[in-house]
């Protein structure tokens, strides 16, 4: 019950963390620059443009709504683009991060979910991806994410912040009913950038890279379904609203999907071909990022059941082929 606090509600996963949240009695409140958002992805609760650099915005919505939690999911958060400019991933996700963790402390809101990733991880050969494994980012984004975790351990210590931080594998699919998507401008993201080939709004797919150490040489991802994510999101705010420890969850299956057999599962799915072109690896892309751990099934209870491939492209598919925002 009572407000929570979204940043990055406008986005792809914030949007679907939205419609959890309202499914389960509570109102997001939607911060966000709609910097890669959309200000139709806001459907389950108010929305309040503002950008995390500017602190005073930040202060004025503690004030306003008296957020019982916030859920950060407001970032830059694309590999290729944090190589070129590692700049604006520190400005962004780890200034912006520390302005919004000041103003929650300030409030007296001490209660945080937030979205890390296993870019943290970095690469690691026959490494089990747990939660305890080391952390060491191979691109500026998974390092600005690692610092925002060593964030809240701080604030943890001296202001008694009390967080979970989920550490997402590749997150794809979309709101099985159809009210928000994946809706990304320009698309980066493997699942997306397959369905545009596959309906011709794009030449082709283009491989990133086939000489990897895989059994197809291509990079293997570990996919879990958006809507499978968000009900973990509820779940971990449960936990923290109920006097759980501030903990760390993998969000992953533990199965890991190469680029080939995404690609083969589309065509299955779609019952269409897709063109496609081998190109050189991608700057800062990992091998192999796949889980290896069962924490959060097995202390939040989080089952996923929408996470296998086919469900996964079939909905994204759906939302594909209706879906879009127009600001
Ligand atoms: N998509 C994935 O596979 C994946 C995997 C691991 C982690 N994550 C993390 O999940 C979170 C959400 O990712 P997404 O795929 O929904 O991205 P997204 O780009 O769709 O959403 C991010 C949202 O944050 C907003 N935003 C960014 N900077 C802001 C700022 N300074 N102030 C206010 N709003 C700002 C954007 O406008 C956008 O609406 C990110 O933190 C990302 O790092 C995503
Ligand atoms: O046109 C493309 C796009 C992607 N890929 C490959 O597909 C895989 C997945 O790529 P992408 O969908 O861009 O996701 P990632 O770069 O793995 O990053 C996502 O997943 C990370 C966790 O692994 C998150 O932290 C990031 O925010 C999120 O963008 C990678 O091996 C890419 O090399 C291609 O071969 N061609």
């Amino acid at each position: 019950m009572g407000n929570v606090l979204v940043t990055g509600g406008a986005g792809y996963i914030g949007s679907h963390a939205c419609k959890a949240l309202r499914a389960a009695g509570m109102t997001p409140v939607t911060f966000d620059n709609l910097s890669t958002g959309w200000r139709d992805a806001v459907k389950f609760g108010p929305f309040v443009y503002g950008d995390l650099l500017d602190r005073p915005v930040l202060d004025t919505v503690f004030e306003e709504y008296s957020p019982v939690a916030v859920m950060h999911f407001a970032a830059l958060s694309l590999v290729g683009e944090s190589m070129r400019d590692p700049g604006l991933y520190w400005r962004n996700n780890v200034s912006g991060s520390l302005n919004l963790i000041e103003a929650a402390v300030a409030a007296g809101c001490r209660t945080f979910v937030f979205s890390s990733t296993c870019a943290t991880y970095g690469e690691q050969d026959n490494v089990v991806l747990d939660e305890t494994a080391a952390q060491q980012p191979i691109n500026a984004y998974g390092a600005s994410k690692r610092a925002i975790e060593d964030m809240l351990r701080d604030f943890e210590a001296s202001h008694g912040l009390r967080h979970v931080i989920f550490r997402y594998f590749n997150v794809a699919g979309a709101d099985p009913e159809g009210e928000v998507g994946e809706f990304h401008r320009p698309e980066t993201h493997l699942v997306p950038l397959i369905l545009d080939a596959i309906d011709g709004k794009r030449d082709a797919l283009t491989i990133f890279g086939t000489d990897y150490d895989t059994p197809d040489g291509t990079c293997i991802r570990d996919y879990v379904h958006v809507g499978d994510l968000v009900d973990a999101h509820v779940l971990g705010l449960k936990w923290l609203q109920e006097g759980g420890e501030s903990r760390v969850f993998n969000l992953g299956t533990g199965t890991g999907f190469s680029v080939r057999e995404v690609l083969d599962e589309s065509r299955a799915v779609t019952n269409r071909a897709v063109p496609v072109v081998e190109g050189p690896r991608r700057p800062g892309d990992c091998t192999r990022l796949v889980s290896g751990s069962t924490r959060a099934e097995a202390e939040l209870g989080w089952h996923p059941r929408r996470s296998t491939m086919k469900q996964m492209i079939t909905d994204a598919w759906r939302w594909h082929q209706t879906g879009h925002y127009e600001g």
